[in-house]
């Protein structure tokens, strides 16, 4: 397949993912590898394929008093180029307007006709010269939350109807925002400043974490490229995700289960607190994404790790009644708290999802009960912010396992930063992205009864 430029890869990269064939973390790295595309071409290819992504439904809000009635089916791939267009047109300063338009004229062309060349062109100075549309002459609270910041009115209805106006305002404002670059130091080799001391020395500027005490951030450099990386001093983790392992608090000699393990950010972080004592018992449904967990592993030099491929829902079947000390389930979600990282997930994702999600989670835990020791503690966590798979996922566990409760411990196990959100007594937290610009993460904590 021949090379494409910028312009042209972010197109057919925005097309792929809005028929729903490709997420778009995976399709980027992918395009950028397909394209050879270098330095400040990855940049802008990046930048516009998920600027586009976030803002779709601000930027159709500015593009459709230009729209014609009706575009042919087969031309439809204009809106997608004229999406990013306006994309750039008003979110990056750095390309002047005029080039903008001459880019997306010559590609309308290209792949099209004159004519569409000719629409395309009309519809942009049209816009540059009325200028934007203001949002608050939406009167609709919910709908002016959704133009503005970009997100499907449900899921912005369902978070008001959960959360209230003012937090799903920071929630959406939080998701159009690029995450930190976090890593999290192997603290059974090194230390945090030690990190960042090594880091330095390979020309990678990183600082302490604003959340978790195993955290750095990266502001400068090329991490993946350090030995610090390569040596396995640390790995990449989101600061949200770094709490889970903290919460579980796995003890010298602990036999753990991490049943939803893959790609093994947990299951290593796990397997480091343990200290080279005790084993992780990883699986995953996936056979490939196993693999990931034992090549993580491997670069960390973790010998306690065993991953294999299983359906958490099958577990039961396959180990004894209470052999394991500690269980994670870090459950298959909708992922609505890590729309920063994966924009398309607000798009591709509908209420019917959330619906056949929660019983997958139900259906594992449900599965991994027996196998918990009386008095150990089981961590329940996902990626979301959507209280039907957690808060709910967690009462109707508690409603039909009566040998569990809720483990009011929690909160030791959570760094003083984020205590103050949990109530007393609480043994569930829902971490939101505009806290700690950590990701949206929900972490509850049970205990098998003691007898
Ligand atoms: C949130 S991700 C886990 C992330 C992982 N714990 C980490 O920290 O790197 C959920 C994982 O559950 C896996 N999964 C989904 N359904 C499963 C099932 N029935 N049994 C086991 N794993 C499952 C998915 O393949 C996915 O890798």
């Amino acid at each position: 397949m021949s090379k494409k430029n910028v312009r042209e890869a972010a197109l057919d990269a925005l097309l792929k993912i809005e028929k729903n064939q490709a997420y778009s973390n995976l399709l980027v790295n992918d395009a950028i590898k397909k394209n050879e595309l270098n330095g400040k071409d990855v940049a802008l290819f990046t930048e516009i394929v998920y600027g586009t992504v976030q803002r779709k439904k601000t930027l159709d809000y500015f593009l459709s008093p230009f729209l014609p009635k009706k575009i042919k089916k087969k031309d439809e791939w204009i809106i997608p180029l004229l999406r990013m267009s306006i994309y750039q047109m008003v979110y990056l300063d750095r390309v002047p307007d005029r080039a903008i338009i001459f880019e997306a004229v010559q590609l309308a062309k290209k792949r099209g006709h004159r004519g569409l060349a000719n629409m395309a062109n009309g519809i942009l100075r049209n816009i540059q010269r009325s200028g934007l549309p203001d949002f608050e002459k939406i009167d609709n609270d919910i709908e002016r939350l959704a133009v503005k910041y970009s997100h499907p009115i449900w899921l912005v209805e369902e978070w008001v109807n959960q959360y209230g106006l003012e937090t799903t305002k920071s929630i959406c404002e939080a998701n159009l925002k690029t995450p930190p670059m976090t890593a999290r130091v192997n603290g059974s080799k090194s230390t945090v400043q030690e990190v960042i001391d090594m880091l330095e020395k390979e020309g990678v500027i990183a600082k302490p974490g604003k959340l978790s005490s195993d955290a750095i951030e990266i502001e400068k450099g090329n991490f993946i490229k350090t030995k610090v990386f390569e040596e396995g001093y640390a790995t990449i983790q989101d600061e949200s995700s770094m709490l889970v392992a903290r919460a579980l608090a796995p003890q010298e000699n602990d036999r753990v289960l991490d049943c939803c393990a893959a790609p093994g950010g947990k299951t290593t972080h796990i397997s480091e607190l343990l200290n080279g004592t005790g084993e992780v018992i990883a699986f995953d449904l996936h056979r490939h994404k196993v693999k990931l967990i034992q090549e993580q592993a491997e670069r960390l030099k973790l010998k306690n790790i065993h991953a294999q491929a299983l359906d958490a829902r099958e577990a039961e079947e396959h180990f004894p009644k209470e052999s394991f000390d500690r269980i994670l389930v870090d459950a298959p979600c909708s992922g609505f708290g890590v729309i920063r990282r994966k924009p398309d997930i607000k798009w591709s994702k509908s209420e019917k999802d959330v619906q056949e999600i929660t019983k997958i989670q139900l259906d594992i835990l449900d599965s991994i009960a027996p196998l918990l020791k009386k008095g150990g503690t089981l961590i329940y966590s996902t990626c979301t912010i959507e209280k039907r798979e957690n808060e709910q996922v967690i009462r109707a566990f508690l409603n039909k396992h009566h040998d569990f409760e809720a483990n009011e411990t929690l909160k030791n196990n959570l760094p003083n930063k984020i205590r103050s959100y949990l109530k007393e007594g609480q043994a569930s937290i829902q971490i939101f992205p505009h806290y700690y610009e950590s990701d949206g993460f929900f972490i509850a904590s049970l205990r098998k009864k003691p007898s």
